[in-house]
């Protein structure tokens, strides 16, 4: 279900780092630009990971940027698949399928570390005035519990530090599992190079119904100008940073309907959120208004609501280490 739309943050000026870059300091992320004649890489070995033809990406390798040209070869794989993406039909049949056979590859080879975690338990995994909120299901249930800090933001007491604990040792255990067996996995974005794709490894399930019972109903209410009551699909991630990990996030939309970010911990100092109000397509890179800055400081297990098109970031994590749950809820 929730493969039918690519992973993608959609940079803001072309900038990882800065919401104040202007846009005529930067080309369109997605520019090519003609290069020099180098002899073009091999992709054969990779097949089984790619998302094209690895003849396609060392076809398209000679319009690379110079820059990009010269970095590693999982660099380039990265950025090509990244332009492909947004220009292939979101329906392309073979990507899905061979998304699904890696999903399988996973699922049938991980032992996950707690099984608790793969299917739904509202009552160990929320604090109890969360589900009190979800339960009443009004307006103003929601309005007790939630702070609206800033014109469609929301934060709200969400999951239990041992939900958190138990999500964040899963997450280890992944990557451990991973490290070991050298199992090339997708990242979750364009965006990252750390992280993980939870619902490729069996925790699809659970999430679907984490959003459907619990982020939807909310969404249905606060968010009905993206279609907050139909969302039916997901995309379910953590975010790692650190000093040896991805250290910030550049200035970018979602491509969601609604995000919900959760901190999962651990010990960290820095990594505020940044959000610059909400623009359409068009006008993503207009000027913020000063009503519109609003910055956020992460706690574990405090959750942050927000319509996918709010502009926002992150900004570095400056020591430790930060995880988060990322659920961007999607309608089909
Ligand atoms: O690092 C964060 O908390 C923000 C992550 C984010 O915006 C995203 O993954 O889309
Ligand atoms: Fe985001």
């Amino acid at each position: 279900m929730d493969q039918r739309r690519e992973a993608q943050a959609n940079e803001i000026n072309g900038s990882r780092s800065n919401e104040n870059d202007s846009v005529s300091s930067k080309g369109p992320a997605l520019r090519l630009y003609p290069c020099v004649e180098k002899k073009a890489e091999k992709y054969e070995d990779l097949e089984e990971e790619l998302e094209f033809s690895p003849h396609l990406y060392s076809a398209l390798e000679r319009h690379l940027p110079t820059s990009v040209l010269s970095s590693s070869r999982d660099n380039k794989v990265q950025y090509m698949t990244d332009i492909l993406l947004r220009y292939s039909p979101r329906s392309d049949r073979s990507r899905l399928q061979k998304h699904g056979e890696y999903r399988q590859k996973i699922i049938s080879n991980y032992q996950p570390l707690h099984r608790v975690l793969y299917t739904m338990h509202a009552a160990d995994f929320f604090v109890p005035s969360f589900i009190k909120a979800i339960s009443e299901n009004t307006e103003e249930s929601f309005r007790k519990i939630m702070s609206e800090a800033s014109p469609g933001v929301f934060t709200f007491e969400m999951l239990q530090p041992r939900f958190c604990e138990m999500m964040l040792a899963e997450v280890q255990n992944f990557e451990k599992w991973v490290r070991e067996t050298k199992f090339r996995i997708m990242r979750p974005n364009t965006m990252n190079k750390f992280g993980s794709v939870l619902d490729d490894f069996g925790l699809q399930n659970m999430l679907q119904k984490f959003m459907e019972d619990f982020i939807r109903p909310i969404s249905r209410v606060f968010f009905t100008e993206v279609g907050g009551s139909t969302l039916d699909g997901h995309h379910g991630f953590v975010v790692e940073y650190g000093t040896d990990r991805d250290i910030d996030l550049g200035f970018h939309v979602d491509d969601a309907e609604v995000t919900l970010n959760v901190c999962l911990g651990k010990q960290f100092t820095g990594g505020e959120l940044f959000f610059r109000g909400v623009r359409c397509e068009k006008h993503v890179n207009s000027d913020t208004q000063p009503e519109e800055i609003f910055d956020y400081a992460h706690i574990a297990g405090r959750a942050i609501l927000h319509c996918g098109r709010h502009r926002h970031g992150a900004r570095a994590t400056t020591s430790g280490q930060r995880i988060n749950l990322l659920i961007w809820c999607r309608r089909y």
